[in-house]
């Protein structure tokens, strides 16, 4: 709570702002309905001491001030909540940079999302609807015990009890029973929406294997579980409801009471009865708002803890900043050994490799053998365990990413598409490329022909053919993409593993051709593939051996 409160310091001031007006716009309200008690008492010949007609005119006013005030409170509460709500995502997005390639790729994508999304969006609660009402609250019924003291001191002792009751002691008692409920919940409701997701995803085994029924039947056991678990919920508001409801009667009924036994011995007249009455029984909104905050509140502290976690977590590999012109003359791999976290094994160990500028490398190894983990080392997506990268003689660990990345291009078995235009798409690889580069690069990828038979050629969208692509078209345009980058170093993943033989030889021609002066390291299955490479490394038992 209390980091929430820090993120909110250069808002101070709006919220301030949004403090003062919900604590006006609150008196007004009651002022309205307390001068409405003295209106009537002075009809009914009770000596109120205001005039009628001025408390008219103060009725009228309050009622005017109260909307004016209350738009302001919600329109700057508002404006804090959504101006954090951007920071703070413009946090999640900083650090999922700071954590990508490496980290991001054990994350479950999902969560990350619902993070993103939902989570973020939740903490509006807090901020438009939890810390202003709190202050609001605390501020009114000050405020009105007050009044209600100076009227008499009985009246504020009354006040302020019953307003500790409402608005304290029955949310905290009920929190801890609706924390747990909600909770529950909101588990329950991510792994039914988890279950939903993966039966979609999965639909074509669960068609293929006839698993359907078994799916619908956990769907529907989830959502009855649901329902039991909002009932509980529900049931739970409505008993609080109650309850304060209750209360706040009772308060009535033992201010009136008091009131009464006062008039009897003469320490107040009617008038100060009627006006204490109306007054306490119209001043308890600010303090019923915060029995409802207790229901939210848990939750908003749990989906405050996951964003946490994603800003606190400490990347696998700190980013250099700057930028440099690398020459990528020679790429120097000394003695370098690898784990992956959570695996007890060494992956590489004492791994030594020399690659020149112009070199054509061929990495070849047995399925998982760590081929693919060797060049996410060589463009520090993580970084060595022992030993050393360098890169002309540099360390890898202090050459800017930027300018590594600048010099290195990387052509996986997966090619990722943005729904987007194929165009942009393709422009992913050199932002400013002009239509004549893009065409040329497709052409040399060997997919130019492909993009012309679609609608509307390279300005067609993706997503419009989304899945239809096959992985060899999509894989093409990945290499397209690289030829527009046009690194220095040409990192190949089995660029041609979702390719037939036709269009393989045509795009290892093309790379091979487009790389006369270029490094290319190369992991691939592939005899044909690798034979446009000159030297052929392989790993074997976590080791290198050239031959
Ligand atoms: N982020 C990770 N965390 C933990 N283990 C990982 C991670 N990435 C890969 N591995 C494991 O490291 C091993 C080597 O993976 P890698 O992808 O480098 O193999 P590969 O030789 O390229 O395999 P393939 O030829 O099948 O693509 C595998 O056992 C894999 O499960």
């Amino acid at each position: 709570m209390l980091r929430l409160i820090k993120i909110l310091k250069p808002l101070t001031p709006i919220m301030m702002i949004t403090i003062t007006f919900g604590v006006l716009g609150f008196l007004a309200a009651t002022a309205v309905t307390t001068f409405g008690a003295v209106a009537i008492g002075n009809i009914l010949g009770v000596k109120m001491g205001i005039e009628l007609n001025l408390t008219i005119k103060i009725i009228i006013g309050c009622a005017i001030l109260r909307g004016g005030l209350r738009a302001i409170e919600q329109y700057s509460g508002h404006y804090i909540a959504f101006k954090i709500l951007a920071i703070l995502r413009d946090q999640v997005f900083k650090a999922l940079r700071k954590l990508s390639p490496a980290k991001l790729e054990t994350k479950e994508k999902g969560n990350l999302i619902s993070v993103i999304t939902s989570d973020i969006e939740l903490l509006e609660v807090f901020y438009a609807h939890t810390i202003a009402p709190i202050a609001i609250a605390i501020l009114t019924s000050a405020v009105t015990a007050g009044v209600l003291y100076s009227v008499n001191p009985y009246f504020g002792l009354i006040g302020i009890g019953f307003y500790l009751i409402v608005g304290l002691v029955i949310p905290v008692a009920s929190s801890k029973v609706a924390n747990q409920a909600g909770l529950e919940y909101r588990n329950e409701f991510g792994n039914t929406n988890s279950f939903l997701l993966d039966s979609l995803k999965g639909i074509k085994e669960v068609l293929l294997f006839g698993t359907g029924e078994e799916r619908i039947n956990t769907i529907n056991e989830n959502s009855e579980k649901l329902n039991e678990k909002l009932k509980v919920i529900k049931q739970h508001e409505g008993i609080i409801r109650a309850f304060t409801d209750i209360t706040i009667m009772i308060a009535i009924l033992v201010t009136l009471y008091t009131g009464v036994k006062l008039f009897e011995v003469g320490s107040i007249n009617l008038g100060q009865v009627i006006l204490a009455v109306v007054l306490l029984a119209s001043s308890f909104g600010p303090t019923v708002a915060l029995s409802n905050l207790s229901n939210n509140l848990m939750h908003t502290f749990a989906c405050a803890q996951r964003l946490f976690n994603i800003l606190d977590e400490v990347p696998a590999v700190e980013e250099v900043p700057g930028m440099e012109d690398l020459n990528m003359n020679d790429i120097n791999i000394n003695n370098v050994s690898f784990k992956y976290n959570g695996r007890n094994e060494k992956l590489l160990k004492n791994i030594n490799l020399k690659i020149n500028k112009g070199d054509k490398v061929a990495i070849i190894g047995k399925s998982g053998c760590g081929k693919s983990t060797l060049l996410k080392l060589i463009m520090r997506f993580w970084d060595v365990e022992s030993g050393s990268i360098e890169i002309d003689s540099k360390n890898i660990k202090n050459i800017p990413t930027k300018s590594l990345r600048k010099s290195q291009s990387l052509v996986s078995q997966e090619t990722f598409l943005f729904n987007d235009t194929i165009e942009n798409n393709l422009k992913i690889g050199k932002i400013d490329a002009s239509e004549e580069e893009i065409v040329l690069a497709a052409k040399k990828a060997s997919i130019h022909e492909f993009i012309t038979t679609l609608p509307n050629g390279y300005k067609t969208n993706v997503g419009e053919i989304g899945s239809n692509l096959s992985s060899g078209e999509r894989q093409r345009l990945g290499i397209a993409r690289a030829f527009l980058h046009n690194p220095k170093v040409l990192i190949l993943d089995e660029p041609t593993s979702n390719l037939d033989i036709l269009n393989e030889a045509e795009i290892l021609k093309s790379i091979k051709d487009e790389s006369e002066d270029k490094t290319i390291i190369m992991v691939s299955h592939r005899r044909s593939s690798a034979a446009i490479c000159d030297k052929k490394v392989y790993v074997k038992n976590n080791r290198l051996e050239f031959n």
